[in-house]
């Protein structure tokens, strides 16, 4: 029996990644409250988080595969998720100026008789940033919704010295890394 892939995911970025890799899919918005996970840990954050987005969507066929994801930014014990305001953005830039910071994603896949979770972790290490530079970037509305309050994948990418592991990671999904986990489901590119 040939699988579908379902992709639990609000986020563009998820979308294009697995656009980008031929991959089909069906969207599945997931609708839960992230607020009712509670932990400093970042592993754990973005595999509970993982979890409830790809519990949260219904299996409709017995041969769908449900991919969820959670990206989070974790710096000296604290997370960092999307900001909630201007001043939240502001404060977490100002935080990651001229320091090196972790983003880990956690991806859950599962089907009817299997289930596996990923987690991915990337070094990022930002050149230090005048408030001017900050500034800036939050008018151009581009860090809000995003974890850490920036996109490497933009304007953010600006900031960034160095990063050590998955870039894609740091996007929301560790591209090659999820391909070779949803062939283990029977889920391929176009054409593969
Ligand atoms: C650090 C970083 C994060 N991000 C994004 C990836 C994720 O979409 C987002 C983190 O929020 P998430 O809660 O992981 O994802 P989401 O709310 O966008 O989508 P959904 O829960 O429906 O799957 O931040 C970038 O696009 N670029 C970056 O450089």
């Amino acid at each position: 029996m040939s699988k579908k892939l379902i992709l639990a995911s609000s986020s563009p970025r998820r979308q294009e990644l697995l656009s980008q890799v031929k991959i089909p899919f069906q969207i599945r918005k997931p609708n839960i409250d992230e607020s009712q996970i509670d932990t400093n840990n970042p592993i754990d954050k973005v595999q509970q988080l993982a979890a409830l987005k790809g519990q949260a969507v219904e299996m409709k066929e017995a041969n769908e595969v449900i991919l969820s994801a959670d990206t989070v930014v974790a710096f000296q014990n604290r997370i960092f998720e999307k900001p909630k305001n201007h001043q939240d953005a502001y404060e977490m830039l100002k935080a990651l100026s001229g320091c090196v910071h972790e983003v880990y994603s956690g991806i859950m896949i599962r089907s009817l008789d299997r289930e596996e979770m990923i987690v991915e972790c990337t070094n990022v290490e930002f050149w230090p940033l005048t408030d001017e530079e900050i500034q800036w970037y939050l008018s151009t509305k581009e860090p809000f919704d995003k974890a850490g309050s920036y996109g490497i994948q933009g304007i953010g990418s600006t900031f960034v010295k160095k990063i050590t592991g998955d870039y894609y990671n740091v996007v929301g999904l560790p591209l090659s890394r999820v391909v070779r986990s949803l062939r283990e489901f029977g889920i391929y590119s176009e054409g593969n």
